[in-house]
């Protein structure tokens, strides 16, 4: 059942309290978000303090439920019981209300795992998207094609990330608690070189049980992270999948910002184009991690702000510093930003919520662009910031019985990065495209409750996703081929520059339909299989 049919903007500052029910819809007046509007004056300086551990509360674990997993011998359920209860319309119970009330089981439909992030960048190109521009930037003429594919030398690159981030060991520390559950902590690992050598990457994020699931179904786990690379499903036969990155649920913003968003920025200061998409099921914390609390960004940053925030501050200090640093070469850069939503299968303009059902065009000069969409040229990390937080006030968001504040909509934010620089008598010129994207969260019916335009809705974002997942299959089709499907699935061609060039790199990635959970991670793994 809905709890409330009206769309209603984005809290975008909420944040998962202690003992707070996350999930379960609230009056929406209270959703309704204060938008930001602070000068730059007050801001506080954000700083990066690279190296630091997780603060997080080392209280003995009880010994009960030691990492909240079921073990597989307690498992309790057979690979036949399991299957049965796929066809049982009783799924979405917890598993003891089923079986008499047993404490051990592994619940069917409790969300542990949270969403992946998809990062993907690639050798720059020269297109620039035609837009309705509020401020007009500067022609940058871009003349030469031959210095935008010609990157600073990944040596450089490296050794500008190692000066930036000190790498951080990968090993699997001592458990820490989380919801009062002991649950292990894997160290992720900073390695600049990784997200060179390896085109597309995924991240898992485990979130932490919300207290409507602590409650529903205690602190047993279906799931289980076996090291900062795979998570197995406790089940029979126990299921391994493995990823470039599994972020447990003891890793907060700022690490994971610092493994996938640095290495990002520093891609698209070098010239290559970049995109990092959240995908998951709904409630997993898509948005949660793309954008995060952004109350009061400009003047008080939160540390639970996500990962688009913390891009933008560092790319601004990197910018700053570069231009600093290379003053004699007059290396100036400019940004220019965009921010839609595809709701419904309509493009709409987020900084410009008058501006609705946007076409897509493609032309040989310019590629695949929007048309009108509002393109802001931005100065400072505050006017991006604003953007961001005007945007997302904007988004299309719902309650649902999964999340209260179920985005309704994709989001694509586009960061246009130009540089300019002169050396031996020549102007150099370099383009870079950042995408952050946050889709919508694929949802069961049965389980959100969606009826009319929720249930409308929910049948374009699963649609839409399930095209998404098809055109990032790039090993049965050519460019070409996919550009013929990105133009079938019109809307998601917006991304089209970013994943149709996508290497694939093998994984090692088995799938199992019997658990919904494991389906929906089989699913979201299913862009690399
Ligand atoms: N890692 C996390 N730590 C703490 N709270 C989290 C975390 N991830 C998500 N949450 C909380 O879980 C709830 C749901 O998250 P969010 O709205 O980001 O999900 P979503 O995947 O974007 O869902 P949808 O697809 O429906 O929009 C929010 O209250 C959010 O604050």
């Amino acid at each position: 059942m809905m709890r409330d049919l009206k769309l209603f903007s984005r809290n975008v500052g909420k944040k998962m309290e202690v003992g707070e029910i996350e999930n379960v819809p609230l009056n929406a007046i209270d959703s309704f978000v204060n938008q930001v509007g602070s000068s730059d004056a007050n801001r506080e300086p954000v700083t990066y303090e690279f190296g630091h551990r997780n603060k997080i509360d080392r209280t003995p674990p009880s010994k009960r439920n030691k990492f909240g997993w079921v073990e597989k011998n307690e498992v309790g359920i057979s690979g036949n019981e399991a299957r049965d209860e796929e066809k049982s319309d009783a799924n979405n119970l917890p598993h003891s209300s089923r079986n008499g009330g047993l404490t051990n089981m592994t619940p069917r439909s409790v969300r542990s795992v949270g969403k992946n992030i998809i990062s993907n960048s690639e050798c720059g190109s020269a297109q620039t998207t035609p837009s309705k521009s509020v401020t007009k930037p500067p022609n940058p003429g871009f003349a030469s094609l031959h210095s935008i594919k010609n990157p600073m030398s990944l040596g450089s690159r490296a050794a500008n990330f190692a000066a930036l981030a000190k790498g951080v060991p990968m090993s699997c520390a001592s458990p820490l608690v989380v919801n009062t559950v002991e649950v292990p902590h894997y160290e992720l690992r900073e390695d600049p070189s990784f997200w060179m050598d390896h085109n597309v990457q995924v991240l898992i994020r485990v979130r932490p049980l919300n207290s409507m699931e602590r409650s529903s179904y205690g602190y047993s786990r279906c799931l289980k992270q076996e090291n900062a690379q795979s998570i197995a499903w406790i089940g029979q036969p126990e299921t391994r999948f493995t990823f470039d990155h599994v972020a447990c649920e003891t890793v907060n913003q700022e690490m994971l910002f610092r493994v996938a968003g640095l290495p990002m920025v520093e891609n698209c200061l070098s010239g290559y184009n970049s995109c990092m998409f959240a995908y998951g099921q709904t409630g997993s914390g898509k948005t949660y991690t793309m954008l995060g609390e952004i109350d009061e960004l400009e003047v008080k940053p939160s540390p639970e702000r996500g990962m688009s925030p913390r891009i933008f501050e560092f790319l601004f200090a990197r910018i700053r510093a570069e231009e600093e640093s290379r003053r004699d070469e007059n290396l100036k850069y400019n940004c220019k930003c965009s921010f839609l939503e595809i709701y419904n299968e309509q493009i709409c303009d987020l900084l410009d919520p008058s501006s609705t059902n946007l076409l897509l065009r493609e032309d040989i000069k310019n590629g695949v662009y929007v048309e009108n969409l509002t393109e802001y040229e931005v100065q400072t990390v505050n006017d991006i910031l604003k953007l961001l937080a005007e945007g997302a006030a904007n988004r299309k968001v719902a309650s649902t019985n999964m999340n209260r504040e179920s985005s309704r909509s994709h989001s694509v934010f586009t960061c246009v990065i130009e540089s300019r620089w002169e050396k031996d008598s020549t102007t150099n010129l370099r383009f870079a495209r950042l995408n952050l994207v946050d889709l919508a969260g694929s949802e069961r019916q049965k389980t959100s409750g969606a009826e009319g335009e929720r249930l409308k809705e929910a049948a374009n974002i699963n649609k839409s996703l399930s095209t998404l997942g098809y055109l990032c299959k790039p090993t049965f089709f050519s460019v070409a081929e996919c550009h013929t499907h990105y133009q079938q699935r019109g809307n998601l061609a917006t991304l089209g520059e970013s994943e149709g060039r996508a290497k694939r790199n093998p994984r090692d990635c088995r799938r199992d339909k019997r658990n919904f959970n494991v389906q929906e991670v089989s699913n979201e793994s299913s862009f690399l299989i």
